[in-house]
C-alpha cells in the first residue's frame, strides 16, 4: 500500500454491494463434522474466566442481532463462540486460538455489536471526522473486506454502520464512504493509518481493537504499524480499551510481544485440536522433484475434475507462470497475488467463488482467513517455509465441519526443514505419516526441531511456562520467511 501512494493514483472503485437480504445472508451449509466441534477440548487460562454459553439464546443478543444470526444459518455456537462471546461481553481482553474455519469472526463481531446496541450507540452520521467504537485490522485486503461483509450482515437492520478501508482502492472513494458515518471500522494497516493520519478518523471513542490473524499482525511485517496505531494521538490506553486477538496459530515469541497490547489479566482461549489441527482436511504428500511439479499438478487436476481447487505457490512470478500454464492446458484458472491490481484480485476471487474458474493459483496473500464455499482441494505446489503458514493454507478447505483434501508436493531438496513440523501436524491430526517423510524428519538431515506429537492444543498460553522450549521450536517465527518475494501482507 505504501508503495502505491508513491505510484500512480489508484482509481479503482469496487462494485457496489448488493442490498437485498438474500445476497447479504447468503451462506453455505455447515458440514457433517460440525457437531464434532462439541467434543473439542477447550482451555481458558487467566484469572476468573466467565462461564461459557451453550446456546445463542444465552448470549442475550438483542432481537435484531438474534434474527441476523438465524438468517445466517447459525443454529448453535462453535467452541470459540461459546467461550469467546461471554469473555468479550464481560469486558475482558482476549487472545484466542482456534482452528481455521471454526467461526472466529462471529466470535468477536457478535459480542461487540451486542455491546454497541446495549449501550445505545448513536446512529453515526455525516461528519468530517468519524470516531468509531471499534477498529478491526487484518493482514490482507480480501480478508478485511470479508470481515466487513460479515459485520455488515450481522449489523443489518441496526443503527451500527461498519465501513472498510484497504489499499489498492481509490482513497477518495473510501473516505467519502467513511465520512457518511462509521461505528465499526475495518481496515488493512496501511490504509487505516492513512485515514487516521489524514484526520478522517479520531480515536477518542474507541472501545474495541480487534486483531484478526493476530500473529501475522504482530510479526516483523506489521508490528511497527500496530505499535504506531496504538501510539496514535487519542488512542485509549490498553487499560481503557478492550483488545481482542484471534488466530489459528500463535508462535510463542509473538504471544509475548502481544502481551504489550493487552491488559495484564487477559484471557487465553485455546480451542483444542483433538483429532488434529485440521482433522477435517485429509492431508497427503507427494514426493517430487522441482522439474516434475508442473506435470504432476496437471495430472492431479485431471483426477479432481472441476472440484474447486486452490493452488499455492511460492512467488508472484511463479503464480503467473503456473496460471498461464494451466490456462494453456485448458484448465479454467485464475490467480491472485500482490503484483496484480486490486481490480484483478477481486475479479479473480469473484470468478473463483462463482465457479467461473475452478482453479485459483495463489501466493500466501490468500493463505489466511478467506472463507470460500466448497473449496474441496488445496494444493501446495510449493510448500511454505513456515509450518503456521501451512496450517492456514490447508485451512481454506475443510471449513465449518466440512471435509476437504490437501495435497502437498514435497521436494526433498527444498522442503526438508519442514519435515519434522509436518510429521507433528500429521500425527496431531491422527493422519498417516508417510514413512519417507518420517525418515527425512528424523534422519538427521531434516533440520528444524521436534514437537512432541501428543500436545492437545495448537498453541498454549505462554504465561504457563514450561511449554516455551517446545513451542518456540515448533513455530519458527514467521519473520524468517520474509524476503523479497514474500506476499503474505499488504
Ligand atoms: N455457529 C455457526 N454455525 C454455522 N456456521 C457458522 C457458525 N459460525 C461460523 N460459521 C460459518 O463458518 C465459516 C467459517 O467461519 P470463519 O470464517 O469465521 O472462520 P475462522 O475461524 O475465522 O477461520 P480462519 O482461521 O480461516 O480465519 C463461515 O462461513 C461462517 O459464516
Amino acid at each position: 500500500e505504501e508503495i502505491l501512494t508513491h505510484g500512480p493514483k489508484v482509481t479503482y472503485v469496487p462494485p457496489t454491494l448488493p442490498e437485498d437480504e438474500d445476497s447479504i445472508f447468503a451462506h453455505y451449509e455447515k458440514g457433517i463434522n460440525f457437531d464434532k466441534y462439541d467434543d473439542i477440548l477447550v482451555d481458558v487460562s487467566g484469572s476468573n474466566p466467565p462461564q461459557a454459553i451453550m446456546t445463542f439464546e444465552e448470549a442475550a443478543l438483542c432481537g435484531t442481532l438474534r434474527k441476523n444470526v438465524n438468517k445466517s444459518g447459525y443454529i448453535k455456537p462453535t467452541p470459540v463462540q461459546k467461550h469467546g462471546i461471554p469473555i468479550i461481553s464481560a469486558g475482558r481482553d482476549l487472545m484466542a486460538c482456534a482452528q481455521t474455519g471454526s467461526g472466529k469472526t462471529a466470535a468477536f463481531l457478535l459480542p461487540i455489536l451486542q455491546q454497541l446496541m446495549a449501550n445505545g450507540t448513536a446512529a453515526s452520521s455525516f461528519s468530517e471526522q468519524q470516531e468509531p467504537d471499534a477498529i478491526i485490522v487484518a493482514p490482507t485486503r480480501e480478508l478485511i473486506n470479508q470481515i466487513y461483509l460479515e459485520a455488515r450482515k450481522f449489523a443489518f437492520g441496526t443503527c451500527v454502520r461498519p465501513v472498510v478501508v484497504y489499499g489498492g482502492v481509490s482513497t477518495g472513494h473510501q473516505i467519502r464512504d467513511l465520512l457518511k458515518g462509521c461505528n465499526v471500522l475495518c481496515g488493512t494497516p496501511g490504509r487505516l493509518m492513512d485515514v487516521i493520519g489524514k484526520g478522517k478518523v479520531g480515536l477518542a471513542k474507541l472501545r474495541y481493537l480487534v486483531m484478526d490473524e493476530a500473529d501475522r499482525m504482530l510479526d516483523m511485517g506489521f508490528e511497527p504499524e500496530m505499535r504506531r496505531l496504538v501510539g496514535s494521538p487519542g488512542m485509549p490506553s490498553r487499560e481503557n480499551r478492550q483488545t481482542l486477538m484471534f488466530s489459528a496459530t500463535y508462535p510463542e515469541d509473538i504471544q509475548r510481544l502481544a502481551a504489550d497490547f493487552l491488559k495484564t489479566d487477559y484471557l487465553f482461549l485455546a480451542v483444542g485440536v483433538v483429532g488434529g489441527a485440521c482433522s477435517d482436511v485429509e492431508q497427503t504428500f507427494i514426493q517430487v522433484t522441482k522439474f516434475s511439479k508442473r506435470e504432476q499438478l496437471l495430472d492431479l487436476l485431471k483426477t479432481t475434475g472441476t472440484a474447486r481447487t486452490m493452488v499455492f505457490v511460492g512467488t508472484k512470478r511463479q503464480a503467473d507462470f503456473i496460471a498461464t500454464y494451466l490456462c494453456q492446458e485448458k484448465v479454467l484458472t485464475t490467480s491472485i497475488h500482490g503484483d496484480r491490481e486490486q481490480r484483478e484480485r477481486e475479479q479473480a476471487l469473484a470468478d473463483f467463488r462463482i465457479g467461473k474458474c475452478h482453479v485459483l493459483v495463489a501466493t500466501s496473500v490468500a493463505a489466511r482467513g478467506l472463507d470460500i464455499p466448497d473449496v474441496q482441494h488445496v494444493v501446495n505446489f510449493d510448500l511454505p517455509n513456515n509450518i503456521d503458514e501451512y496450517v492456514h493454507r490447508i485451512g481454506r478447505t475443510g471449513r465449518c465441519g466440512n471435509t476437504g483434501r490437501a495435497v502437498s508436493f514435497y521436494d526433498p531438496c527444498a522442503d526438508n526443514q519442514l519435515a519434522r513440523s509436518l510429521v507433528t501436524i500429521l500425527s496431531k491430526a491422527q493422519q498417516e505419516v508417510p514413512s519417507w517423510l518420517e525418515e527425512s524428519a528424523f534422519s538427521g538431515t531434516g533440520s528444524g526441531s521436534f514437537q512432541p506429537p501428543r500436545e492437545r492444543f495448537a498453541s498454549t498460553d505462554s504465561r504457563k511456562g514450561g511449554s516455551f522450549k517446545d513451542m518456540a521450536a515448533w513455530s519458527q517465527p514467521a519473520a524468517l520467511g520474509v524476503n523479497d518475494e514474500d506476499d503474505a501482507w499488504e
